[in-house]
């Protein structure tokens, strides 16, 4: 990688950055498969990390009026259901909504003084060790990619279980939901000056191997992705991915990478809330096949942006673990030594596990350029933004878990872009909420790339037993093109057009055309030349016609069969065959 490529941070260089961002899609798989039961182990099973300190209570939104009813509070989502009031409580969106299990206020200092060991004075539950679990240290850092959960004075927030409230379906929809979302995608609308010319125009590196290709396709996506959204909706044939030619021209690598950071936590929301899907007439929990069809199937770009994200925070852990496993005095719990051996050693299991697929994602490439500096703080100012956005989200379990993210994520921005830092040779230390934050919103993705490889599972599964309605329209839509290419079965196989050697030859029964004996008897024998004439002629044209389309048609096959062995080399649902090989019907001919 050399200096000016480095440099020139803007163009992106799918042929340089693959060269640390070489993951195919079942590479992060396989990583995924491999260190889930750790993952899983350090969230579920230690104190520290299964309990999160967040305000959620005491925050208004700062983007518009909660009271006008444009708001995201619960009073003001639209509910689901028409018949919500018919339902039993506990099904509905306003219950499924809350938060659950016990909640235990931010000590103040007094007592953190004199109750070291208890400053929670066991709200938590008996059992759990508080001194692993309350967050000492206040400071705020301006290195921060989030708004720090502690920066409001009025409140220091609350410990909640993060076991008590799994992320999953709790009805919250309607405009305030989609509003939350448009402002996140908004602030995605980085000032033009963040982008000067000579970095942002231009020289666009060919990939060479097929991993550039996983790269690139994974950059691809983002930056236009809204506008073909919103395209598509008018048009539903517009394509996902439009190549203009100038996709390079205006957007640059930070910009892409931090609407991917959103649409992936976004596609990751998405996943579990159709994974712990309630029916809310029946009452029952269970994976919803048509909420991940319609939110993420048809959208494989969304699950590109899934699983970078899981890139980018494979590659935040495993750099962390070095200084983890270096700063020795690093305390996850003051009161409980052994508790505080095991957490670590838990927790070095994950980022030792996340180093062992190196050259996953190169951050060295961001913010290399000559307006390096202010693109990194128009990013983070934009990041902050996110994070203040999350008062906006009406429903307490969603809101903590979008706060847990986009603080999971402005962790892993920080150790990617603040550590091994010439600016600041000291690594920033990351307070408790963001080590909380980033290794349960690393959980959370292993967990939805866990859930898709089921749910694809699933649709191969009804795809295979029943002919589903997208793949009859598919059908049709051949018929239809069929009809206006007109390339019929007898064309597709001239040699069982027969033509006889002389006028006067007799035609095989076969391929009279239902014309009866009789009447053929009738016939002169000019009429009967001409009829044959007219059918050899017919014919003729048909196969002429049959070997001019040949090529479009070989064409269209090779490109719908690379297609589909490359979204089986990535890892995403592989599209139907668009065409197969038939014997032609005998009846059907002339
Ligand atoms: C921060 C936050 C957390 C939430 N947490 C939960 C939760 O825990 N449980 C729950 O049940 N609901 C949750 N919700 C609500 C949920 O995300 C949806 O908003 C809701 O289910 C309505 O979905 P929808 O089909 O209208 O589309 P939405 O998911 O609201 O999406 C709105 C629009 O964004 C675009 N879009 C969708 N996905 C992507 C993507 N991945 N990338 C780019 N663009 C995309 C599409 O154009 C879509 O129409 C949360 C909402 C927010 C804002």
């Amino acid at each position: 990688q050399s200096q000016d490529e480095a440099q020139d941070s803007c163009v992106i260089s799918p042929k340089s950055i693959v060269g640390d961002a070489c993951a195919s899609f079942s590479t992060l798989d396989r990583l995924n498969q491999n260190i889930r039961p750790a993952v899983n182990d350090l969230t579920h099973s230690t104190d520290f990390f299964s309990h999160y300190r967040v305000n959620l209570f005491h925050k208004r939104c700062p983007f518009w009026n909660d009271e006008n009813g444009m708001c995201g509070n619960i009073a003001c989502a639209v509910e689901t259901l028409d018949n919500e009031k018919d339902i039993p409580l506990v099904w509905r969106a306003s219950e499924l909504g809350k938060l659950e299990g016990p909640r235990a206020k931010h000590p103040g200092k007094r007592a953190q003084k004199e109750r070291p060991l208890k400053p929670l004075q066991g709200k938590l539950g008996d059992n759990v060790g508080e001194s692993c679990v309350v967050e000492y240290d206040d400071e705020c850092d301006d290195r921060d990619y989030c708004v720090p959960e502690d920066e409001s004075a009025a409140s220091k927030g609350d410990y909640v279980s993060l076991l008590r409230n799994p992320e999953r379906y709790t009805g919250y929809a309607g405009d305030g939901a989609r509003q939350v979302w448009d402002a996140i995608y908004r602030e995605n609308c980085f000032q033009r000056s963040s982008f000067p010319h000579a970095a942002s125009l231009g020289k666009t590196t060919k990939p060479k191997g097929p991993a550039a290709m996983d790269f690139k396709a994974v950059i691809d996506a983002a930056g236009r992705q809204q506008n073909l959204e919103q395209q598509r909706q008018q048009n539903p044939l517009t394509p996902f991915v439009a190549k203009t030619g100038l996709e390079y021209e205006d957007e640059c690598l930070e910009k892409r990478v931090f609407y991917k950071v959103m649409s992936g936590m976004h596609a990751s929301i998405s996943t579990h809330l159709c994974w712990d899907f309630l029916n809310q007439t029946t009452g029952q929990w269970q994976p919803n096949v048509n909420c991940y069809v319609n939110r993420l199937h048809k959208f494989p770009e969304r699950i590109s942006n899934l699983y970078f994200n899981y890139a980018l925070l494979t590659r935040a852990i495993a750099k962390l673990g070095p200084y983890l496993s270096r700063h020795e005095d690093y305390t996850f719990c003051m009161g409980d030594r052994d508790q505080d051996a095991a957490t670590r050693a838990k927790v070095l299991a994950v980022t030792e596990k996340a180093a062992s697929v190196p050259h996953i994602f190169d951050e060295s490439l961001m913010f290399t350029n000559g307006e390096g500096p202010s693109l990194k703080e128009d990013f983070r100012n934009r990041f902050r933004n996110v994070s203040r956005l999350m008062d906006c989200v009406g429903c307490d379990k969603c809101r903590l878990w979008g706060k847990l993210q986009t603080a999971g994520y402005g962790a892993a921005l920080k150790v990617l872009f603040e550590f091994d830092n010439s600016e600041n040779p000291e690594p920033p230390v990351l307070k408790r909420t963001e080590l909380v934050a980033l290794f349960n919103t690393y959980a959370r993705l292993g967990s939805s790339l866990e859930a898709i490889q089921k749910f694809r599972g699933m649709v191969e599964e009804a795809e295979a037993a029943e002919v589903t309605p997208d793949q009859k329209k598919f059908e049709e839509r051949i018929k239809e093109a069929e009809k206006i290419n007109v390339i019929p079965d007898r064309a597709k196989k001239p040699h069982h057009v027969v033509v006889p050697s002389s006028p006067s030859e007799p035609v095989s029964s076969e391929h009279v055309d239902g014309e009866g004996e009789e009447e053929k008897q009738d016939r002169t024998v000019k009429e009967e030349f001409e009829a044959e004439l007219q059918r050899v002629m017919k014919a003729f044209k048909i196969v002429i016609r049959g070997y001019l389309g040949l090529p479009g048609l070989l064409w269209n096959i090779a490109i719908s069969e690379l297609n589909r062995l490359w979204q089986f080399y990535i890892g995403l649902p592989v599209s139907p065959r668009t065409w197969r090989l038939e014997r032609p019907s005998l009846n059907d001919e002339l």
